[in-house]
C-alpha cells in the first residue's frame, strides 16, 4: 500500500489524510472485488443482492486479511533478528473491542491509569501488546525498555506522525512536535537560554509569589472557620495561576495578573474541565491555551479517527485563532525593538531576557517563534504546577513531612527574607520532598514514542528474557507512573511517601543502583530542558508558602459535587486505598475537582 503513501498530505491536512485512510480501508478492497466480480464476466449469474454481499464482504475480509499478512511478517522479522513479539491481550471481543471499552471506562470512573496496571499484573509482564482494533498499541512500564527507547535505541524511536498531526494546529512546528534533524535544531537553539540560573528568573518568582500571597490573605473566610487567619483555597488553581503568571512573564515578558482575578470560593465552587471551575476563565488567551491543550489531547486519545470528527471543522480552529491573536502583536513588538537594540549597536542582555526576546534575537521566523514559545508554555506551566499540586497533597497527608520541611525552610531563610538560588540549594530536605512527589505523581505519568520506518528490538532486561521485536510504525506507551511506584525496583515500601528515601544511604540504594527508575524529566537526547528551572520554581514558591503558613491540611468537605473520591477505593489495595483525592491525567496529572486545602496564615502575611 506504500503506493498510496505518494499522496501523503501536509501535516495540517487532516482531512486528506482522512482520504487516504478511507482510500486503504475501503477503496483498495472495493477496487479489488470490482475487478474480481468484472472478471467473472456478464454471463455468470449473480444477483444485485449478492454482489452488494460480496462488495460489503470485502472490506472486513481485507482487512482480517491483511491481520493476518502482518501477523505473519511480524513473525519472520522477529525470528530473523533472534526475538520475539511483545506478548499481546487476548480479548474475548474480535479487535480487542472489549479490552478498548474496559480502559475507556476506567480512565473516566477509575484511578489514574490504573486499567493498563491491570492489563500488566494480569498477563504478568512489564511490556504487553493491546493490539486495539487489530493495530498494536504497547505498553511498557520496563525500566530497561524504557532506557533504551529514550537513550541508546533513541534514533529508532521519534515522537511518529500520528502524535505530531494531533498537535499540529496548536504546537505547529515547536520543540514538542518535530523529531529529527529539525528537533535537534531547535533544541541547540534553546539551549543556551537554559544553561544557568538566572537572577531574573528569581525575581519572576518573587512578584508572583508575592501575588500569590495577597491572594490568599484576600480570599474569603472558609464557612465555619475559628479563626480569622484560617483560609481555604483550592490549591491546584492557586499554583496554576501562579505558574502562568510566571510563565507568560518568563516566556513574553506580558503581564497576565490571573492571581489578581477571584479565586475559586470555598463551599461554593463547581468542577471545572478538571480542577474547579473558576467565575473568571483569565480572559480569552488562557481559557483559549487550555482548549486546544485540551483537544490535542482528545485527538491523540482518539487516534486514527479524530479526522472523521472534524470532517467539517477544525475543532480547535477558534482556540488557535485566540490564541494567535494574543501571541502575534506581542511578537512584532519584540521584533521592532530588537531591531531598535541593533541600531544603537547593543547586545542582548542574557541574564535579563525574555525567551522572546531571545528568539527574535536569532531568527526572524515569527511562525517558528510563535510555535517555540506555545510549546515552552505547555512544557513549563501545567508541569511544575503538577508537581506543586501534589507535593502539598502530600505534606497536607502527612503533617510531618510538613514540619520538618517548615524548620528546613525558616532555618535557611527567615520569614520574609527571599530565597537565592543558594539559599535553595543548601535545603536537601526540601529537595527530596519535591523528589518524593515527582516519584509518586509524576507530572507526565505517560508518555509516548513511536518506532521508525525500521522497528526495533528491545534488549532483554532479566536473565532468560528474550529480546523483543517492535514492528515499524508502532506506538509505545511508557507508564512513568507505574515505573517509579514499582515495588519489583523500589522495594516493599515503593508506595509510601518518605522524603528520607532520597537522603538516607540505605534507602537511596535501589536509585543509585539504577537511576532509570526514576524518569520524571525523562532522560537521553530529548530530556526536559527546564529541568532545573522547574526545581528552582516549585522549590521558591515552597519555601514563600510555607514561609508563610502554619499549617495544613486537607478540606474534602469543599471537593466539589461530581469529584469526590469513589467510595469502593477505600477497601483497595495500594495507592488506590489511600488516597483522598482523585489523580487523573490529560498529559499532565490533575487532581479532579482541586486540591482543596485550609491552611492557618501566621499572622499579617
Ligand atoms: C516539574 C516540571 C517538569 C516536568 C516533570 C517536565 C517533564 C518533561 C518530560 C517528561 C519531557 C519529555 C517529553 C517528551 O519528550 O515526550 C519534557 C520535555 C521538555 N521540557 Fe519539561 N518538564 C517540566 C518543566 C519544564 C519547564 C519549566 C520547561 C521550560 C520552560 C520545560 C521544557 C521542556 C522542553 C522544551 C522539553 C522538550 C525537550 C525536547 O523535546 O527536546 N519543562 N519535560
Amino acid at each position: 500500500m506504500a503506493i498510496l503513501d505518494i499522496f501523503r498530505p501536509s501535516l495540517r491536512n487532516y482531512r486528506g489524510l482522512l482520504l487516504l485512510q478511507c482510500a486503504r480501508l475501503f477503496g483498495v478492497p472495493l477496487v479489488a472485488a470490482h475487478i474480481g466480480l468484472s472478471s467473472l464476466g456478464r454471463s455468470t449469474a449473480l444477483s444485485s443482492l449478492a454482489r452488494v454481499v460480496i462488495y460489503t464482504a470485502s472490506v472486513p475480509l481485507f482487512a482480517a486479511g491483511r491481520g493476518l499478512l502482518d501477523d505473519w511478517r511480524q513473525r519472520r522479522a522477529a525470528r530473523s533478528m533472534g526475538a520475539v513479539l511483545v506478548p499481546r491481550v487476548e480479548g474475548k471481543w474480535p479487535g480487542n473491542i472489549d479490552v478498548m471499552l474496559f480502559i475507556l471506562a476506567e480512565f473516566e470512573t477509575g484511578y489514574v491509569l490504573q486499567s493498563f496496571k491491570t492489563l500488566l499484573d494480569q498477563y504478568g509482564v512489564k511490556t504487553l501488546n493491546l493490539r486495539l482494533l487489530w493495530s498494536d498499541l504497547i505498553i511498557t512500564m520496563d525500566s530497561g525498555h524504557i532506557k533504551y527507547m529514550l537513550t541508546d535505541g533513541f534514533s529508532s524511536w521519534i515522537k511518529g506522525e500520528q502524535f505530531i498531526r494531533a498537535y499540529e494546529s496548536f504546537l505547529g512546528g515547536g520543540i514538542f512536535n518535530r523529531d529529527g534533524h529539525v528537533w535537534k535544531e531547535q533544541r541547540a537553539l534553546a539551549r543556551p537560554f537554559f544553561a544557568r540560573d538566572r537572577v531574573r528568573d528569581f525575581q519572576i518568582f518573587e512578584r508572583h509569589a508575592t501575588a500569590m500571597l495577597a491572594a490568599l490573605r484576600n480570599a474569603p473566610l472558609p464557612p465555619g472557620a475559628k479563626s480569622p487567619l484560617v483560609r481555604a483555597v483550592d490549591m491546584q488553581d492557586l499554583v496554576g495561576r501562579f505558574t502562568m503568571d510566571s510563565a507568560v512573564e518568563f516566556l513574553f515578558g506580558a503581564e497576565l495578573n490571573t492571581l489578581g482575578k477571584p479565586l475559586p470560593v470555598a463551599g461554593k465552587a463547581q468542577i471545572g474541565k478538571k480542577g474547579s471551575k473558576s467565575d473568571d476563565e483569565f480572559g480569552s488567551f488562557v481559557q483559549a491555551f487550555e482548549a486546544a491543550q485540551l483537544r490535542a489531547v482528545e485527538r491523540v486519545n482518539e487516534r486514527w479517527m479524530w479526522p472523521l470528527k472534524e470532517l467539517f471543522g477544525d475543532h480547535s480552529r477558534i482556540a488557535t485563532e485566540a490564541i494567535d491573536a494574543f501571541v502575534q502583536p506581542i511578537i512584532e513588538a519584540a521584533i521592532a525593538e530588537d531591531r531598535e537594540r541593533r541600531d544603537r549597536d547593543e547586545t542582548l542582555d542574557m541574564e535579563t531576557a525574555t525567551m522572546l526576546q531571545y528568539f527574535v534575537s536569532v531568527t526572524s521566523d515569527k511562525k517558528m517563534i510563535r510555535d517555540q514559545l506555545i510549546s515552552y508554555m505547555m512544557a513549563g506551566r501545567d508541569t511544575t504546577g503538577s508537581l506543586l499540586t501534589f507535593t502539598m497533597y502530600l505534606l497536607a497527608l502527612h503533617p510531618h513531612v510538613f514540619r520538618t520541611v517548615q524548620e528546613e525552610i525558616r532555618s535557611a531563610c527567615p520569614v520574609d527574607s527571599i530565597p537565592s538560588f543558594e539559599t535553595i540549594r543548601s535545603m536537601p530536605y526540601l529537595r527530596a520532598v519535591l523528589n518524593e512527589s515527582l516519584r509518586l505523581f509524576a507530572p507526565v505519568p505517560i508518555d509516548q514514542r513511536g518506532t521508525t520506518a525500521a522497528g526495533s528490538v528491545l534488549p532483554p532486561t532479566n536473565p532468560g528474557d528474550r529480546p523483543l521485536y517492535v514492528p515499524p510504525h508502532t506506538d509505545m506507551y511508557y507508564l512513568l507512573l507505574h515505573l517509579q511506584r514499582d515495588p519489583d525496583t523500589w522495594g516493599s515500601t515503593s508506595l509510601e511517601f518518605d522524603p528520607d528515601r532520597w537522603i538516607n544511604e540505605e534507602k537511596l540504594k535501589p536509585f543509585l543502583a539504577n537511576p532509570m527508575i526514576f524518569l520524571p524529566f525523562n532522560a537521553g537526547p530529548r530530556i526536559c530542558l527546564g529541568q532545573q528551572l522547574a526545581y528552582n520554581q516549585a522549590s521558591f514558591f515552597l519555601v514563600r508558602l510555607l514561609q508563610n503558613v502554619s499549617s495544613l491540611e486537607l478540606s474534602p468537605e469543599f471537593i466539589p459535587a461530581g469529584a469526590e473520591v469513589p467510595q469502593n477505593w477505600k477497601t483497595q489495595p495500594g495507592r488506590v486505598g489511600l488516597e483522598q483525592v482523585w489523580p487523573k491525567t490529560a498529559v499532565i496529572i490533575y487532581v479532579k475537582g482541586g486540591l482543596w486545602v485550609r491552611m492557618r496564615l501566621n499572622d499579617e502575611v
